[in-house]
């Protein structure tokens, strides 16, 4: 046995209800989950929307051995702690800790009650039995029993004997003055030692605990062993176990605590917090970088100094308390065994392609389905078989006759039994499964983020070492030269990402262990499923039979439509990660882009190099936009719409907008180059020194949704000519970096466009909730501030002010008019639909009906690789006219939303039709030939296929 490559075993325990958590009404949110998993839920979350579940803060942790309220005290030590008393006899030193908050079951499980002993004393006689079992040696076993409360020690064993020192002695081992030991020869005494040491002990009620232990129990046990017959000095060995009891973590702010349990909670947390400090420490000593072990601290780990930093096997039980009313306790004591787990890994690179774990459920998906067939045809054949024979309508005719009906009943109860234990089994394994793989597909995502951290460190190491190596021959910049900073040192963060990583991999590595084991055990209950079907027995009535194949049925459905439920949730978070970690990959870019310009720019400048006029021109243009700071904005603005559809990553959206945004077009800013005469004289050439001005100027960009094109487009224009035309907007957001990226080649991409109705619909959530939020502050009058916007009308230059309202703007901010003054920017719209290439404006029923709403979200793979509705790679861009101006001045244009819905009501300006909710669905009613985004008044929903992934209620 080799202590030292022991990993720390962390196991936790869920306490049952206590009566006071049911008085106070709270519910069970902790839960175990497998062997090895624990699922702390999201208390505020509601249980019944389904479609809500991944808005929560639930979490899923893994452990060594995870017990709920079913455990028994002698589960609880046989998982965690029996395995250390031979160590412990041979010896070797062991600790186990109790930790978690006030109440949560750390007493009961190590000291237990009469009835239910708990840790103490199944360890002691588990060990006096080993023991025994060696007879041929000598043995001395002596306990001792303190306690630390408020940073000092006292004897259990002899409370008048006040407060004791600790010391170090000249080998570095702790002692402490004047502490009883006690010599024992069995486990009972110890008890009866601990019972009364336990009186002693410093109890005080609490909000928590009405007898909360507030101090640190240590129950040490030395066992001494000498060899018979060999020299005393040389044949004994000594084993220590330390069994600690340790006082409750709760931070002060999670109690009522006043005064004394105040001053007490605050050495409570010094002294545990010196602990994890030291469990992690020790972690990293055992890894590959030694690094210095802090046990001076606190009493607490200079005490289990030697337990912890020799050989000592360490198991933590963590203990927390299901109830509801516990959720940050118990989320804090889970987070800290975590971490306490983590210790000691090995670095391997393991990254896994997520969109394989996907696969695999479809896989899953389709064998319970086929599954569900085979036992349908199942029923059906023997109800076939029972009209056939009128004869054997009577069960009875089947049982054999030696034991009756009653003989059939109970035995066909039994195998009914057996059947449902066997699903339920399966049942949790396949849970287990989908949860190791969220973890897994967290854990995945987690690495990706730091090893783009590190990626980032590397690269800027490799910038720094060019940039040197060219410095001190050219003299470009000798200020530089002189500060140089010498060896790029890695910044901590690199240094933490590389040790997350490190973590991470193990905790992969773990995970897959577990799956394998899970999948071994879900093999194994299939085939003793089968097995107990093919027992159905003939003797058994076919009504019983029938009955049996029912409940097999409804089992695998229920269980299908849930593992679908889960595959599907995890595609579309897995969709969310992904995109955030392209839009950090394009934000670097940008970033990039953005020094590059500005080093040409120096060098241009620095060096008196004449560039042609219209370049320079557009030089300023971009460091003006720079300064402007308005590609920030839209970043930010980005990641405020991720956020928000992450947390709405279920797009349970009403039924009048769920349609929307995948057939919806939509108007991503871009950066126009515009004309600065005429009627869209731009503000912008104004040179940005005027910056407060400009930011006035360039409100939040927003975005517009329209559910058909302007009436009075110009025709299509491919994203090619266009983005040559305007300049590539790096950095904009994903759907306009894949513009910029794709500059060169044809259209946008299906991938793009998809990636940009994704986009659509956050902004679209974030519009619907602000609109409400708008009705609510207006008195709900009904009367939403919905804009027109002044493209879709023939006449849109010349807007009537009063009909204009901005969804960001003041309430009284008149839109046309700035827009009159040049303020504003034209728009630029384009359509997610497949187009017709149509020099004409089409109107509104040639447009809905040749463009009928795209497919829905398909829950199915599509192309192995993304499971987003393939939308067509022919869509084309529609500008409009002021995109035929010439190029001259860089703008980024306001963008604004507009979503249709049974809840908005606009006032129509004066010169538009107000479009009706059938016009956008393309009823030839409609007289209007113009496009209007005037909100219907009725729900709107496209025709045609608007199915989003089927729900169970
Ligand atoms: N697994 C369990 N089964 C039944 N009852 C339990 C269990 N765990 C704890 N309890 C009960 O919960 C109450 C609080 O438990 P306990 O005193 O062990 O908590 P603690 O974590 O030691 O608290 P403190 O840190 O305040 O000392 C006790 O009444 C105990 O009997």
């Amino acid at each position: 046995m080799e202590p030292r490559d022991q990993p720390l075993v962390v196991a936790l325990r869920i306490r049952p209800l206590s009566d006071t958590e049911l008085e106070e009404g709270a519910t069970v949110i902790a839960h175990k989950v497998g062997d090895q998993m624990a699922v702390l839920m999201d208390p505020d979350e509601d249980p019944e929307d389904t479609l809500r579940a991944h808005r929560s803060r639930e979490k899923t942790f893994i452990f060594d051995t995870v017990f709920d309220q079913h455990a028994s005290q002698e589960d609880v030590y046989r998982a965690t702690t029996q395995h250390l008393v031979e160590g412990v006899v041979s010896g070797y030193n062991a600790t186990v800790f109790a930790y978690g908050p006030s109440g949560a079951g750390k007493t009961y499980t190590m000291l237990g009650m009469d009835a239910e002993p708990g840790v103490y004393l199944r360890t002691l006689s588990d060990l006096f039995r080993a023991i025994e079992t060696r007879g041929s040696t000598d043995w001395g076993v002596s306990m001792s029993y303190l306690e630390i409360y408020n940073e000092v020690i006292r004897d259990l064993l002899n409370p008048s004997s006040g407060f004791l020192d600790l010391r170090e002695d000249s080998r570095g081992s702790i002692q402490i003055a004047g502490l009883t030991e006690v010599s024992t020869s069995n486990a009972q005494e110890i008890m009866h030692l601990l019972t009364k040491g336990n009186r002693q002990r410093t109890q005080e009620p609490t909000a928590a605990n009405k007898t909360s232990s507030r101090s640190h129990a240590v129950l040490q046990v030395t066992v001494r062993q000498r060899s018979r017959g060999s020299d005393l000095a040389e044949g004994v060995r000594v084993g220590k176990l330390f069994m600690v009891d340790l006082a409750g973590s709760e931070r002060a702010s999670q109690t009522q605590n006043r005064g004394k349990r105040r001053k007490e909670g605050a050495h409570i947390n010094r002294s545990l917090l010196a602990l994890g400090n030291c469990i992690n420490a020790l972690s990293e000593k055992g890894g590959s970088r030694a690094q210095y072990v802090n046990f001076r601290d606190s009493k607490l780990t200079r005490l289990l100094k030697d337990a912890l930093g020799g050989n000592s096997r360490t198991v933590m039980i963590a203990h927390i308390s299901p109830a509801s009313t516990h959720f940050e306790e118990s989320r804090t004591t889970l987070l800290y065994a975590y971490r306490a787990k983590n210790i000691k890994t090995r670095v391997k690179r393991n990254l896994l392609n997520v969109s394989y774990h996907i696969a695999q459920y479809t896989d899953v998906i389709s064998n319970l389905r086929r599954e569900i067939e085979h036992l349908k045809s199942k029923i059906e054949k023997q109800e076939e078989e029972k009209r056939g024979e009128p004869g054997v309508q009577d069960a009875q005719v089947r049982i054999p006759s030696h034991d009756g009906e009653e003989d059939s009943c109970r035995q066909m109860n039994k195998i009914r039994a057996q059947l449902v234990g066997a699903f339920k089994e399966q049942l949790e394994m396949r849970r287990s499964l989908v949860e190791l793989e969220n973890t897994n597909i967290e854990l995945h995502v987690d690495m990706s983020r730091h090893l783009l951290t590190i990626a980032d460190w590397e690269r800027e190491k490799a910038q720094h070492l060019v940039h040197r190596d060219r410095t001190p021959e050219g003299d470009e910049e000798p200020a530089e030269a002189d500060g140089d900073e010498g060896e790029s040192v890695e910044p901590p963060e690199v240094a933490v990402a590389r040790e997350e990583v490190n973590t991470l991999l193990a905790e992969q590595r773990k995970a897959a262990a577990l799956k394998a084991g899970l999948e071994r055990r879900l093999a194994s209950a299939k085939e003793k499923a089968s097995q107990l079907e093919q027992l159905l027995p003939a003797q058994a009535s076919s009504e019983d039979q029938r009955e049996v194949l029912r409940l097999l049925c409804w089992a695998h459905e229920l269980e299908a439509e849930n593992t679908e439920l889960r595959a599907d949730g995890l595609r579309r978070r897995s969709l969310l990660w992904q995109k955030d970690f392209v839009i950090r990959r394009y934000h670097q870019h940008r970033r990039l882009c953005e020094q590059l310009l500005r080093d040409q720019r120096q060098l241009i400048e620095g060096g008196g190099i004449a560039v042609p006029k219209s370049l320079d021109e557009r030089y300023g243009l971009i460091l003006r936009e720079l300064g402007a700071g308005s590609l920030n904005r839209l970043l930010l603005l980005h990641s405020v719409m991720s956020s928000s559809l992450r947390e709405e990553a279920s797009w349970d959206w009403p039924d009048d907008r769920k349609d929307l945004p995948w057939g919806a077009q939509f108007e991503l800013p871009l950066m126009l180059l515009e004309e600065d005469s005429g009627g869209y004289t731009s503000s912008q050439a104004t040179p940005s020194k005027t910056l407060g001005k400009q930011d006035s100027l360039l409100p939040l960009p927003s975005l517009r949704i329209l559910l058909t094109p302007p009436a009075h487009e110009a025709g299509p224009l491919s994203v090619k000519n266009l983005v040559s035309k305007l300049g590539a907007p790096a950095g904009l957001d994903l759907g306009a970096s894949r513009m910029a990226a794709e500059a060169g080649g044809p259209a946008l991409s299906a991938q793009t466009l998809k990636e940009m109705a994704m986009s659509t619909k956050s902004i679209a959530l974030i519009a619907a909730t602000r609109r409400s939020k708008a009705q609510d502050r207006e008195g709900g009058s009904g009367r939403s501030s919905l804009h027109l916007p002044e493209d879709m009308a023939p006449d849109s230059r010349d807007p009537s002010p009063a009909d204009r309202r901005w969804p960001h703007a003041s309430p009284g901010r008149d839109r046309s008019a700035e827009k009159a003054r040049g303020k504003l920017s034209p728009s630029l719209t384009w359509s997610m639909q497949t187009v017709t290439e149509n020099p004409q404006p089409p109107s509104v029923e040639h447009v809905a009906k040749s463009q009928p709403p795209p497919a829905p979200l398909p829950l199915t793979k599509s192309s192995g690789k993304s499971f987003l509705p393939a939308v067509s790679t022919a869509s084309k861009i529609k500008p409009s006219p002021s995109l035929h101006a010439d190029e001259k001045v860089l703008r980024m244009p306001e963008v604004t939303f507009t979503l249709p819905s049974a809840t908005w009501q606009s006032s129509p300006g004066p010169r538009r039709t107000p479009l009706a909710p059938r016009d956008i669905r393309g009823s030839t009613e409609s007289g209007s030939r113009r496009h209007s985004p005037v909100p219907p008044s009725t729900p709107c929903k496209h025709r045609g296929s608007t199915k989003r992934p089927r729900r169970p209620q």
